[in-house]
């Protein structure tokens, strides 16, 4: 398999456990003056490698990385002025500093399964420890940002390589849970 594909830095030599101990940490956009800094509380839930356009890559890299946390968990520690919601029109407010474009959380504020989650980037926690990715999302999506077709099989390969199973949207458990959510609200399903 084709290890010098680059799925994302924080894969690409391997997956890192998550500490026991890791009880939240601060993110850091990538700015060396006035850094926007953002406290999350407690672990991360639901992390995976996301090849959706609309998540934030660092350069070069195929795919992003992201989890959620309770928007509850997360606050603006420093230097929020730099902050813009990436499309106001989006499920996911993507705030990112408008000087570096990280993404620094998205909340989910729109009657939703996920409404009351942020979205994050957990490799900008100055810390490590955080839960690694689980699968990954939205894998034919990175065809959108211009990845020829014909690579598509090396990369799934070098995914499941990495643990990473590859899916066209969210995981299966995940889409089942936006499924039930959905039947839920309509009645076709009680509860
Ligand atoms: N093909 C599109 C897919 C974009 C998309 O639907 N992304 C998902 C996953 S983001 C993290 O898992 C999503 O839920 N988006 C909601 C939003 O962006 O507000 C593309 O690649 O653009
Ligand atoms: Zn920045
Ligand atoms: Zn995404």
């Amino acid at each position: 398999m084709d290890s010098s594909i680059r799925i994302h830095p924080a894969v690409d030599g391997g997956i890192r456990a998550a500490s026991p101990g890791f009880t939240g940490g601060t993110l850091v956009c990538a700015c060396t003056d006035r850094p926007v800094k953002v406290r999350i509380e407690g672990q991360i839930a639901h992390n995976h490698a996301c090849g959706c356009t609309k998540c934030w890559k660092p350069g070069g890299a195929y795919f992003s990385i992201v989890a959620v946390v309770p928007h509850d968990k997360v606050s603006v520690l420093e230097n929020g002025d730099k902050l813009q919601v990436v499309d106001p029109s989006a499920l996911i407010q993507r705030h990112a500093c408008r000087e570096c474009g990280v993404h620094m959380y998205g909340p989910v504020e729109r009657e939703h399964a996920f409404q009351g989650l942020d979205f994050i980037h957990p490799e900008r926690f100055q810390e490590a420890g955080w839960a690694p990715p689980g699968f990954a999302a939205f894998v034919s999506s990175i065809i959108e940002a211009g990845v020829d077709p014909s690579r598509m099989d090396g990369i799934r390969g070098r995914l499941r390589e990495l643990g990473l199973e590859p899916y066209d949207c969210l995981s299966p458990a995940l889409m089942d849970y936006v499924a039930t959510w959905v039947a839920k609200k309509s009645g076709a399903l009680s509860g």
